[in-house]
């Protein structure tokens, strides 16, 4: 089935007239993203009846909630790794949960997610790792193209001269590395970020905050960052979405939510209150 596009900010779209996917770069603020009445079951378990969020271009949203809440499956249901059984995931107007497989791979042009562990190919150096998504999305590029935005990522990334190690050879923090600069290296406009700095020290955790704030600040990106981090979340985020009980129960900016009288945002916050104020000072 062909995918339908409606108008920016309709939040209503129709289902007719189906058109290719084009993407159209946003204006800075502009709904670019939205998960509408999402609803997503595993067996007899449902983790989502009737989720709402929408993203705006430009902007950093961060993504709250306890383990197992469904967060990933979140991100996920934007590029196609999983689907929704209800409701809609809209990306610039387009339904793209009715996308075909062939379809998300245009999306994927455009939404790069870095995942949980590193996800590297074992068997691939980290050249040809970082290389991995601009020889498939852009098989036009030349060798020498490749090679050189390769190096550009790696060095964004603190790990410059490294492409012609192996995934065995490196630390757990420098794979991680290796995994941003591949989800980065098409410069895509839309970087899904799940748990970026889990398992990280401090040194690499400001490394990899420093390099989501740049991808905003050079490039205009727009960011979904999933954390458990809350140092980083606060930090990082433009506004923040709690999800609890298989809805988003709350949106606000990072002083609005420290500010919450929602309950489940204020016992997950409570219950993190020592990591976001180690000292316990006012
Ligand atoms: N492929 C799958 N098959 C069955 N259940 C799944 C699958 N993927 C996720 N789930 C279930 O869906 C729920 C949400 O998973 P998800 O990974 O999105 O949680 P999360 O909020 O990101 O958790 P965490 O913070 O622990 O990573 C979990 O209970 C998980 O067990």
């Amino acid at each position: 089935m062909k995918p339908s596009r409606t108008p920016r900010k309709s939040r209503t779209p129709h289902v007719d007239p189906p058109a290719p996917f084009e993407f159209r770069k946003p204006t800075p603020g502009e709904e670019l993203i939205r998960f509408d009445g999402l609803v997503k079951q595993f067996g007899a378990k449902r983790i989502y009846d009737g989720v709402d969020l929408d993203v705006r271009a430009g902007e950093t949203l961060v993504v709250l909630g306890g383990s197992g809440v469904g967060k990933s499956v979140l991100l996920k249901c934007l590029i196609g790794l999983m689907h929704p059984d209800g409701g809609r995931v809209l990306f610039e107007g387009y339904d793209v949960s009715r996308f075909s497989e062939e379809q998300f791979l245009e999306v994927r042009k455009h939404v790069a997610m870095v995942f949980q562990g590193a996800a590297l190919f074992d068997s691939l150096s980290v050249g040809e790792n970082v290389a991995y998504p601009l020889r498939e999305h852009f098989p036009k590029l030349s060798a020498a193209e490749v090679r050189k935005r390769v190096a550009e990522k790696l060095e964004l990334v603190d790990l410059p001269n490294t492409e012609k190690l192996m995934p065995s050879d490196l630390s757990g923090g420098m794979r991680k590395r290796v995994g941003l600069a591949r989800a980065i290296a098409t410069d895509a406009e839309v970087i899904l970020w799940d748990e970026p700095t889990t398992g990280l020290d401090p040194v690499t955790t400001q490394t990899i905050n420093e390099l989501i704030d740049s991808m905003k600040q050079r490039l205009g990106a727009t960011s979904i960052v999933v954390t458990h981090d809350m140092v980083s979340a606060f930090v990082l985020a433009d506004r923040m979405a709690m999800l609890a009980n298989r809805r988003i129960v709350q949106v606000g900016t990072p002083e609005e939510m420290r500010r919450s009288t929602v309950p489940e945002v204020r016992a997950f916050l409570d219950a993190r209150r020592l990591e976001l104020n180690p000292r316990g000072t006012p």
